[in-house]
């Protein structure tokens, strides 16, 4: 499968985010999407979610058989994002039940929803309590696992272990490895290190176009220097 970005354009008023910015990412690849802030790292992802719409250009996703489609439904797109939006007034286990009772088709897991919330590091206890009361790492997690067990074939991470502590940390850096056997994974990082280690392509959202790191670059010691010397160039 491929995510096709072509000639997209987007403004909010005067501020231009992209310009006929064209980029196609492929299945089996995690992608880091740099930028510096307000570049655009999460509107664009709100593009390709369908939250938000283009002002020209498409986004399209192409199957393996090669057929291209740019009214995907929405449901193809994991999108993890920096600020939780989930119901305050359900307990963590409640919603997750829900998530998989309304995914059933589709679900990638056996466990029962409150093995995987424990498979996240959320202790039984905290299980029954509402999501109001989750902390914002907490509730990072509750996205993150309703996101992989609905089996998406893409996944879009907005800065998303940010909240997390080491262990969980640790722990979701194995499930997004695992997820890019099936899925093109996209995350946006503003922790070099993290880009290095998990990434198996960088892109830079700079001047209102996409720009690919070469791969040499993504291991070498000047990694940092070579990001921030393109960062810091241009408008
Ligand atoms: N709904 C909106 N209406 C008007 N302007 C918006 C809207 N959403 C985002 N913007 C503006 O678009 C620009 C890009 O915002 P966006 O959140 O996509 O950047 P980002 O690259 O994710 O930034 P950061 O790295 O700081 O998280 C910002 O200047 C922001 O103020």
């Amino acid at each position: 499968m491929k995510l096709k970005l072509q000639n997209v354009n987007k403004s909010f008023d005067e501020k231009q985010l992209f310009r006929d910015a064209s980029f196609t990412f492929e299945t089996g690849k995690i992608y880091g999407l740099l930028g510096r802030n307000g570049a655009g790292k999460t509107t664009l992802f709100n593009c390709i979610a369908q939250n938000l719409t283009l002002d020209s250009g498409s986004i399209s996703i192409i199957d393996d058989k090669g057929v291209e489609n740019a009214m995907y439904d929405n449901t193809e797109i994991g999108f993890v994002m920096t600020d939780t939006n989930l119901p305050d007034f359900m307990t963590g286990i409640e919603f997750v039940r829900f998530v998989m009772d309304l995914n059933k088709h589709r679900l990638t897991t056996t466990l029962s929803a409150s093995e995987n919330l424990s498979k996240y590091g959320i202790k039984e206890s905290d299980q029954h309590i509402l999501l109001r009361d989750y902390s914002h790492g907490m509730k990072n997690k509750v996205q993150m696992l309703v996101t992989e067990i609905t089996n998406a074939p893409i996944y879009l991470l907005d800065e998303p272990l940010t909240s997390f502590d080491p262990v969980a940390a640790y722990e979701v850096k194995e499930r997004i490895r695992e997820l890019k056997n099936n899925a093109i994974v996209i995350f946006s990082t503003h922790i070099l290190e993290l880009a290095q280690e998990l990434c198996d392509e960088i892109i830079l959202l700079h001047d209102k176009h996409f720009e690919i790191l070469e791969k040499e670059k993504l291991q070498s010691e000047d990694f940092e220097k070579e990001i921030v010397k393109i960062l810091s160039g241009g408008e």
